[in-house]
């Protein structure tokens, strides 16, 4: 695939490099303008600062830079006509930029591909909501770390939290997703493969006994129970971020390539 990819952190490094090794190319990558001079050559290869600077040939735009830039470039992105995959699932909590993505996809004739993220058993969310699904909670359990940047350092003073947990937030998934950008786009995962943003209950643990990021699932519907635990190792760059929120990117070209879909 020929990409465009957006943002030059964590979860994009992995990208670029594990995208490379695959075969596919990374053609430019699309930096705020202050970044970097359009056209520069550097670690980010050829830069740009407009939508419209992408390349007509492009296959696929790849968004992972959060949710400012997700509603900053999604809407031109998609009515370019380009597919468009994101990490930062958290935005579309966002009725209106939500309304805004799907209009433009509609006009531009591309999709809006959504990566699973740091977080697992989306698949089976979605299988039993047909049942129908009667509740679905979501607890996030990070190191001090983990929440830096986010409403829990009001709450919480993250340096000196050397033992025990402190429960930071407890509302819907809506409300986490727009209040925890860069912490809680799971929640966002998880509501839409599930009962949706205003009923998913969530739950986000700043706790000084783990090192890793611990994602659970509480279902339960007509299907019968689900139960669902990952602790994922953080990427070396960012300790927010989930290595597996990186490896979802790199998963997710794989089956837009594939003839049999799983
Ligand atoms: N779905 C999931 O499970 C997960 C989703 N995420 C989402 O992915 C995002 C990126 O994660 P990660 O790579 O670890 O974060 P980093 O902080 O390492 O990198 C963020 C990158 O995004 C760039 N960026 C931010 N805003 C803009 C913008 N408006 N225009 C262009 N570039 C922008 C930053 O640019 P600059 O260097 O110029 O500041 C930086 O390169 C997170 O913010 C979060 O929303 C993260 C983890 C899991
Ligand atoms: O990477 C993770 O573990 C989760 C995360 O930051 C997010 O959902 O935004």
């Amino acid at each position: 695939m020929k990409i465009g990819l957006i943002g030059r952190g964590a979860i994009a490094g992995f990208t670029r490099n594990e995208a490379e090794k695959r075969g596919h190319s990374i053609e430019v990558t699309l930096l705020r303008p202050d970044r970097a001079a359009a056209g520069s050559d550097g670690p980010c290869g050829r830069t740009i600062n407009t939508v419209d600077a992408f390349p007509d040939d492009l296959d696929l735009v790849i968004d992972c830079a959060g949710h400012t830039a997700l509603a900053t470039y999604g809407v031109d992105v998609l009515a370019r006509g380009f597919d468009l995959m994101t990490v930062s699932l958290g935005a579309l909590a966002d009725p209106v930029l939500h309304d805004a993505l799907v209009t433009a996809a509609q006009r531009g004739g591309a999709r809006l591909h959504l990566a699973s993220g740091a977080i697992g058993a989306l698949d089976c969310l979605q299988a039993a909501r047909v049942g129908p699904l009667h509740a679905v909670t979501y607890v996030g359990r990070k190191p001090p770390q983990g929440w830096r940047g986010s409403p829990a350092e009001a709450q919480v003073d993250l340096d000196t939290l050397t033992n025990g947990a402190v429960t930071h937030f407890t509302g819907t998934a809506r409300e986490a997703a727009l209040a925890y950008p860069k912490n809680a786009n799971v929640t966002a995962a998880v509501a839409l493969a599930g009962i949706g943003f205003d009923d998913t209950r969530v739950v986000l643990i700043a706790d000084a006994e783990v090192s890793r990021n611990i994602h659970r699932i509480e279902a339960t519907g007509d299907f019968g129970d689900l139960r669902f635990e990952i602790s994922g190792n953080a990427l070396p760059d960012n300790p927010r971020s989930s290595a597996l929120a990186a490896m979802s990117v790199i998963s997710k070209i794989e089956q837009l390539c594939q003839s049999v879909v799983i």
